[in-house]
């Protein structure tokens, strides 16, 4: 018997599992990155074992892996040109679906698949929602050649802008410098709160030696909150207000079922 899900495993799995059910078949899909897109990718996994065509665009070599387990066809951006619909995690959202992303390390792919998407749905559970964002460190993948320069760069633009802090620290695997899909390192930069996100990501983008931050601005078009109780609210901003589903615990096998809309 599988071990019990956490609370926020549960929530996140509520929230890909709703999401989940906006994908249809015939189209392409852009596979986000991290524990709550794992999830997403297990559901779609099941609704293809039970007949969902689909072909997806992964944003990691880890959620390739994952999505070819589990039986979804892979292919690349090139080929797929231009995606229905994108699902993806946060490590924050406020309240006008603006993010920080990259605690993984994937922002730049994710970002370029999200965009190159019709719409883009976050998943995530609610702890990730926030009034201003800035708490979590935010990523900026950037060229390994000089980046210690680029980091001094950083640090110096941010000078006069409305942020709290800005120091910035390497991120790290073990004893080696963290390496992303596409060979680049991730500065994480503590920033606090961030008073102008667009700008803030703009300036960061100059800086030469910065591939991408982890700011998504006006990218994001729903969000699909999850709640270790099996509520899901849905935000969806094209439509407005808010749909709530309710997934019930189902005998002790840690099964979801819906039921009530
Ligand atoms: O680089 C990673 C991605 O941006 C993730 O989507 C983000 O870090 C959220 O991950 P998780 O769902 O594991 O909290």
């Amino acid at each position: 018997m599988p071990a019990p899900l956490s609370p926020i495993d549960k929530a996140k799995y509520v929230a890909a599992r709703r999401a989940s059910e906006f994908v249809e078949s015939g189209m392409k899909i852009g596979l986000g990155t991290g524990s709550t897109a794992a999830w997403l990718v297990r559901c779609l996994g099941e609704r293809v074992a039970g007949g969902l065509r689909i072909r997806a665009v992964p944003t990691s070599s880890r959620t390739a892996s994952l999505a070819r387990e589990v039986g979804i066809e892979v292919i690349s951006l090139d080929e797929a040109k231009w995606l229905d619909l994108t699902i993806d995690g946060a490590d924050e959202v406020d309240g006008n679906l603006n993010l920080i992303k990259g605690g993984g390390g994937a922002h730049l792919q994710e970002k370029i698949v999200a965009t190159a998407s019709d719409r883009m749905v976050v998943i995530a559970d609610a702890g990730k929602q926030v009034e201003t964002l800035g708490a979590f460190p935010l990523p900026i993948e950037v060229v390994p050649f000089g980046w210690q320069t680029t980091q001094l760069l950083v640090e110096e633009a941010l000078i006069g802008l409305d942020v709290l802090g800005r120091t910035t620290a390497l991120r790290m695997s073990g004893d080696a410098p963290f390496v992303t899909d596409e060979g680049n390192h991730i500065l994480d930069l503590q920033l606090g709160r961030i008073g102008n996100a667009r700008q803030l990501s703009l300036v960061l983008n100059q800086i030469p030696g910065v591939v991408e931050n982890g700011l998504f601005i006006d990218i994001c078009d729903a969000l699909v909150v999850g709640h270790g109780d099996g509520r899901v609210l849905v935000r969806d901003l094209a439509e407005g207000g808010v749909s709530e589903t309710r997934y019930a615990l189902e005998g002790e096998d840690n099964i979801f079922t819906e039921i009530a809309e």
